[in-house]
């Protein structure tokens, strides 16, 4: 379905009057939060939050927002021709009750390219007002790379931009300790908080800063590690955004889908409220001091889930989530592989992972998000390293056998990294012939084709012993896994043979 006429674009002016002033309201507090990373997640999630509390009366600012790497560019002038204004739609079930809430959000008061204002990006660093940093880089943003620093010119990583501008904050205000910040990065990483402090320390270091500086970025800031929770798919597909269009009368083009369900676990005082009112909100927020429980229910449970069934779904013809557990085999493949393999492996307490486990199964099956498999599969090497192989070496350490289901995930996973480099990326295929283009490292895409290369029809254990002890790949060699190779293979010999049927 294609739009039938032309709708104005979603912003200040083409907001109605009672959002128009409502809008006009929020977006005249000053910026208190600096957003590093323009992606649809924090979209559906931080930045919702602190909306909520901002029309609650508890939190009196709004979002300034740039982009960590120069891609974000595109993303950044779409915000600011949209004044910033962006629909989220939640939908989901709640209770057993359908629910479908859609908002203008109008917390973005402020872009700012650092690459092509970088000094508008440092001078937002002495702005009094100023009291927190949230990111999501993914992943990959969240590295150290050395870096020279000149003065003037911008800095290319995320780690690196904010030990700048957190320099200049500290030379404004003399290194006082009030001017400290709260910093919390998003990103999926264990301990994102220490993960990047250590950068910001190790940049400084790079760049020359002082002694003095480094005790202030330790003892004044606040970097808080973190667990976020929220299904975000970020845009409909073209046909539904169509259809909201429609509906809503305006063309979005930040329009972004997420459901209902949403926990931030943050490691910290519960003061902290008062300076980042969540909870004053109503918003379903733990400050704690032990993250651990939530860091590993969520990412082997959910995540986990989520990694295990991807390659499997891919090869077998699924494109959503919802659609892989609606299917009998797959559906109960993944249930039991969370509720006999993930769970036991788990030391936490029972009855909680149980209801976890219920509610991630009602997410699963949200009928009103398409959350897409070749999504999740984005650098799914990394992901199966994180959060499925820790599982499958406590199974083994607690049981003495290999977990069954994983192990399947796995060999599905090797099957999928079968590709070929052509133009548009490595290509691999479907047990059905379909292609699909592989988002991954480079490296570890290369590596793989080449162990598949080598495979001449009648060698499988060979080439699964050579990818399996490739610890670049790994971070260890997998053929120290007692009977890992074989069933591997076996799995591996079993698909050949049905493919060629
Ligand atoms: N979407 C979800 O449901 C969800 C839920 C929880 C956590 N997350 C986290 O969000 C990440 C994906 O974010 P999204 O859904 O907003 O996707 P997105 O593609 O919309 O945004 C990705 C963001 O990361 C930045 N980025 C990507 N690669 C980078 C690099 N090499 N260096 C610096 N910045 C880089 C982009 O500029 C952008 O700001 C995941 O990696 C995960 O950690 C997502
Ligand atoms: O976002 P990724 O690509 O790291 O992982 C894919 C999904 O598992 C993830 O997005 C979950 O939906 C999310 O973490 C739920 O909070």
């Amino acid at each position: 379905m294609t739009v039938k006429k032309d709708y104005p674009r979603l912003s200040l002016q083409n907001s109605n009057s009672h959002l128009h002033s409502v809008h006009s309201e929020i977006k005249q507090l000053p910026v208190k939060v600096l957003q590093i990373g323009e992606g649809n997640f924090l979209r559906g999630f931080a930045d919702w939050m602190i909306y909520e509390s901002a029309v609650k009366g508890a939190f009196k600012g709004t979002v300034a927002v740039t982009q960590p790497r120069r891609k974000g560019r595109e993303k950044l002038l779409t915000i600011r021709e949209q004044d910033g204004l962006y629909t989220l739609l939640t939908r989901g079930i709640v209770n057993g009750t359908a629910v479908e809430k859609a908002s203008i959000i109008p917390i973005l008061s402020r872009t700012i390219d650092p690459y092509e204002e970088w000094q508008d990006f440092l001078q937002l660093a002495v702005s009094p007002e100023l009291d927190i940093i949230i990111s999501n880089t993914t992943e990959a943003g969240l590295t150290y790379l050395e870096t020279r620093y000149e003065e003037g010119v911008p800095i290319d990583s995320f780690p690196g931009k904010l030990t700048v501008f957190l320099h200049e904050r500290y030379t404004h205000y003399s290194g006082s300790k009030e001017s400290g910040l709260l910093i919390l990065p998003c990103e999926l990483v264990d301990r994102n908080g220490d993960v990047l402090k250590k950068y910001v320390l190790q940049h400084s270091i790079d760049f020359g800063f002082s002694d003095s500086f480094r005790d202030w970025v330790q003892q004044d800031n606040r970097f808080l590690n973190n667990l976020v929770d929220r299904i975000v798919t970020g845009a409909p597909s073209e046909e539904e955004a169509a259809v909201l269009t429609e509906r809503f009368g305006y063309e979005d083009k930040l329009m972004t889908l997420a459901e209902p369900y949403h926990l931030w676990a943050i490691e910290g005082e519960p003061e902290l409220d008062d300076r980042f009112p969540l909870v004053q909100a109503g918003l379903n927020i733990h400050w704690t001091t032990d993250l651990k429980p939530f860091q590993l229910r969520k990412v082997r449970l959910l995540n986990g889930s989520h990694t295990l069934m991807t390659p499997i779904a891919i090869l077998k013809g699924q494109t959503f989530v919802r659609e892989t557990m609606e299917d009998s085999e797959l559906g109960a493949f993944v249930r039991e592989a969370a509720e006999k393999e993930i769970i036991p492996a788990l030391d936490l307490p029972e009855e909680e992972m149980q209801s976890y486990i219920k509610e991630v199964w009602d997410r699963f099956l949200n009928p009103y998000i398409n959350h897409k498999l070749t999504d999740i599969m984005l650098g799914s090497i990394s992901k199966f390293k994180v959060r499925l192989l820790p599982t499958m070496l406590e199974s083994i350490n607690r049981n003495g056998v290999l977990p069954e289901r994983i192990v399947t995930s796995f060999s599905a996973l090797l099957r999928l990294y079968r590709a070929e480099q052509t133009e548009s990326g490595y290509v691999s295929s479907t047990f059905g012939g379909e292609k699909v283009i592989l988002r991954d490292e480079e490296r570890l895409l290369a590596s793989l084709a080449q162990y598949w290369s080598k495979y001449s029809g009648a060698n499988m254990n060979e080439v699964v012993a050579e990818i399996l002890a490739d610890e670049h790949i790994w971070g260890q060699n997998l053929n120290l896994i007692s009977g890992l190779r074989d069933q591997v293979a076996e799995n591996l010999n079993k698909w050949e043979k049905e493919e060629r049927a």
